[in-house]
């Protein structure tokens, strides 16, 4: 059994990595890494500060020193950019619909790469095992995670979840209000991860399915066998 238990998880949007994520950090007592989160963070920033997205050098300096303070606490991951916090503020549609422009810059992306692999030996130091999920932790930032899991869903099923969380409700309007932000951001985010199909020793955990526990349930089924690590 590995000491400290990396696990790195990627996946499309409302494929559910960041709420099975979380349940599946606390499960096994480590901490979590939303990288989803460090793009939007540095997009709000961006845009709080008049930086203009498609200047590719100026977001790129942001990436380089914007004092973003990420909560790790799979209970509480409470996202901070200076002296604000921005844990709702990062999820608006606004920063939703722009963020497609930061995650794109491939100059942007090994910053906060590098960011996250260090972020993440910082958190197994600390609680004995990280959780770290996006769009390449699998391929890219951790590809030598003892566990390394697609998480797919359907696409209708993913816009049934994303417009029941936005809107309370699936029903045909709102589910086509929530496409943009699901389907189109999905094709432009997979010009620069690899995240549609499961690289090699890639375990996909297709959610389409399964309820919310369900898909923790079979997350931590892979870690254990993986691992012979059996959660709490
Ligand atoms: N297996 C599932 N069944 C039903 N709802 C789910 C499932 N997984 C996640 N959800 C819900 O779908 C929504 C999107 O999940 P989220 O974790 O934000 O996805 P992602 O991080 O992949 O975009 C959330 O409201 C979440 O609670
Ligand atoms: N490791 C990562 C994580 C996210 N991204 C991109 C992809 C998304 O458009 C944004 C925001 O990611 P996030 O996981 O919060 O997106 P969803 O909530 O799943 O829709 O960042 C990325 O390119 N690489």
């Amino acid at each position: 059994m590995p000491e400290q238990l990396i696990i790195a998880i990627d996946g499309p949007s409302g494929s559910g990595k960041s709420s099975v994520s979380r349940a599946v950090a606390s499960r096994l007592g480590v901490g979590y890494l939303d990288t989803g989160a460090m793009y939007r963070a540095l997009t709000w920033w961006c845009l709080d500060q008049g930086i203009d997205l498609d200047d590719r050098d100026a977001v790129t300096d942001a990436a380089g020193d914007y004092p973003l303070a990420i909560g790790t606490d799979p209970e509480d991951p409470v996202v901070q950019v200076g002296d604000t916090d921005v844990t709702q503020a990062i999820r608006t549609p606004e920063v939703t619909a722009a963020v497609t422009k930061v995650a794109t810059n491939t100059d942007v992306r090994p910053i906060l790469q590098l960011a996250q692999r260090d972020l993440m030996a910082a958190i197994a130091e600390d609680t004995g095992g990280c959780v770290a999920e996006g769009r390449d932790i699998t391929t890219v930032v951790a590809p030598d995670a003892h566990v390394r899991i697609l998480l797919t869903a359907s696409e209708e099923a993913r816009l049934r979840r994303r417009s029941t969380e936005l809107h309370g409700h699936a029903e045909a309007e709102a589910v086509a209000a929530t496409r943009d932000s699901i389907v189109k951001r999905d094709a432009a985010d997979a010009t620069v991860s690899q995240f549609t199909t499961a690289s090699d020793g890639v375990v996909t955990v297709d959610t389409s399915d399964l309820d919310f526990e369900g898909s923790v349930d079979a997350v931590l089924t892979v870690v254990t066998d993986r691992t012979g690590r059996v959660p709490r």
